[in-house]
């Protein structure tokens, strides 16, 4: 058991000393504190992989420490070390965290099967907090470590610092464009100036030109004072245009001049102003589609896709989900106050099978739900939802029955293309149906039908 880190905490000097010999002959790394003050001390600098810990210490008792433990690190396995006739206080102990209890005098042969078997049943949870301590967010606040995720952090690294003035992001829904923009700012030597972040799918049609360049007092009905463009509050800084895809034609040529010259007027002036704003744009639609089909304007696309950068769906990432789904675990249980959820290996699979139509923020908002729901417990495979549940059947299914069948995949198509749309309306159902081009009714009766509603 070689690179095993053992905390002894007892007050009886020559059990500890022969403890600590006996365990280091076993090739474990020991450390022994006199008192739980100490051990406590210890344990916050040293994390071992276990501790053994008296039950009767003088100062702070083996309960109490053993409850200080437990918060300072719910997944640290503690093994308690009763006297005879003690055996009640072991049994509470158990109760109250503790792994295990061993009574004085004891052999050697008996405290390394429990160091074995303890250690050997927590490798899931040690696993999973591996990664919970690994977890320090990076500077551009992007996690993940799969190839694809190291890429893209390299490039916006690389493009932050560039002279680049226009970028577009492309990526699903959800897969970090707004990340991605904001790494970009805080990355560049723009950073001490502001970043202003633009959805142009929320803004109604006739407001978007006066919130983008601003308006004199009196411009339209309803102005009654001037207002300052978003795009002037942007100067120095970075304009994130997000969904540029759904900027209405109009406004796209108002946008295009902007790009060209750094010049713009506000709606009801005759001057006209300029404004130094690095512009990443983003969508996830497909751009060179929609100009083919006239809904965006050839020009303004090659302004747009010199400097490109591709996001990738999170079902492309690899290990990036558990890594992710860890994180976000963590994240909510320190707003909620309580433990991480912890995953189970076949809980980890079926996440790892599961498409994500909905990218990083569907497996955000499952990590968040399962905290409230199971807080600090132990999430199985059946505590998912049916759709991430039932993965791997449909995969084994798919796999020995063949491609899957027509009309399972045009469902399937269709189901991203229904949460696509709602998320994109933020949930409104007619905003949906019209980005669809079907009827409310319509949308409706497919959300009864692929069990959406
Ligand atoms: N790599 C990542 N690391 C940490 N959090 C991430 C990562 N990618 C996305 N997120 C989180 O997932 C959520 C969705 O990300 P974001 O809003 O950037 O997606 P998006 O691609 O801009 O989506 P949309 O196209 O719908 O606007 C956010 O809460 C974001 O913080």
């Amino acid at each position: 058991m070689a690179d095993v880190h053992v905390l002894i905490i007892d007050d009886e000097e020559t059990f500890v000393r022969s403890l600590r010999f006996a365990l280091k002959a076993e090739g474990m790394t020991v450390r022994g504190a006199h008192s739980g003050e100490d051990g406590l001390e210890e344990a916050r600098r040293q994390r071992p992989d276990i501790v053994l810990l008296d039950l009767r210490l003088p100062g702070i008792g083996g309960m109490e420490t053993l409850t200080a433990l437990r918060e300072l690190d719910g997944t640290l396995p503690v093994v308690m070390i009763s006297a005879h006739g003690d055996t009640r206080a072991a049994v509470q102990a158990v109760k109250l965290g503790a792994v295990d209890y061993l009574t004085k005098p004891f052999e050697l042969d008996e405290l390394l099967h429990t160091i074995a078997a303890t250690l050997d049943q927590g490798r899931v949870a040690e696993e999973l907090d591996y990664h919970r301590r690994r977890d320090v967010v990076p500077v551009s606040g992007l996690i993940g470590d799969s190839a694809a995720m190291l890429t893209l952090r390299g490039t916006v690294d690389r493009i932050a610092t560039s002279s680049a003035s226009r970028i577009l992001l492309l990526g699903e829904s959800g897969t970090g464009k707004a990340v991605v923009a904001r790494a970009i700012h805080t990355q560049s030597p723009r950073r001490s100036r502001a970043f202003v972040e633009v959805n142009c799918a929320a803004l109604p049609e006739h407001l978007i030109e006066s919130e983008l360049f601003g308006a004199e007092k009196g411009a339209y009905t309803g102005a009654h004072q001037k207002r300052t463009g978003l795009v002037t509050l942007a100067d120095g800084g970075t304009l994130f245009l997000d969904e540029i895809g759904e900027l209405p034609l109009t406004m796209q040529a108002k946008v295009l001049h902007f790009l060209e010259n750094g010049t713009y007027r506000a709606v009801g002036s005759g001057r006209s102003a300029t404004a130094d704003a690095r512009v990443v744009a983003a969508t996830n639609r497909d751009l060179a589609e929609d100009v083919r089909q006239g809904r965006f304007r050839e020009d303004l696309f090659y302004r747009l896709n010199v400097i490109t950068i591709g996001i990738p769906a999170l079902r492309d990432r690899g290990e990036d989900v558990v890594v992710l789904a860890t994180h976000f675990a963590a994240r909510q249980a320190a707003e909620e106050g309580c433990r991480p959820v912890e995953l189970t290996p076949a809980a980890q699979d079926r996440l790892r099978l599961h498409r994500w139509p909905g990218n990083v923020r569907e497996l955000k908002n499952l990590m968040e739900r399962l905290t409230i729901l199971y807080p600090g417990q132990r999430i199985e495979a059946e505590d998912l939802p049916p759709e991430i549940a039932a993965a791997p059947a449909v995969a084994a299914a798919t796999a020995d029955a063949g491609p899957p069948a027509l009309t399972e995949r045009l469902e399937s198509a269709e189901r991203d293309l229904v949460l696509d749309a709602l998320h994109r309306a933020s949930g409104h159902k007619g905003r949906a149906a019209d980005l669809l081009g079907i009827s409310r009714h319509a949308l409706k009766r497919r959300l009864q039908r692929l069990g959406l509603s």
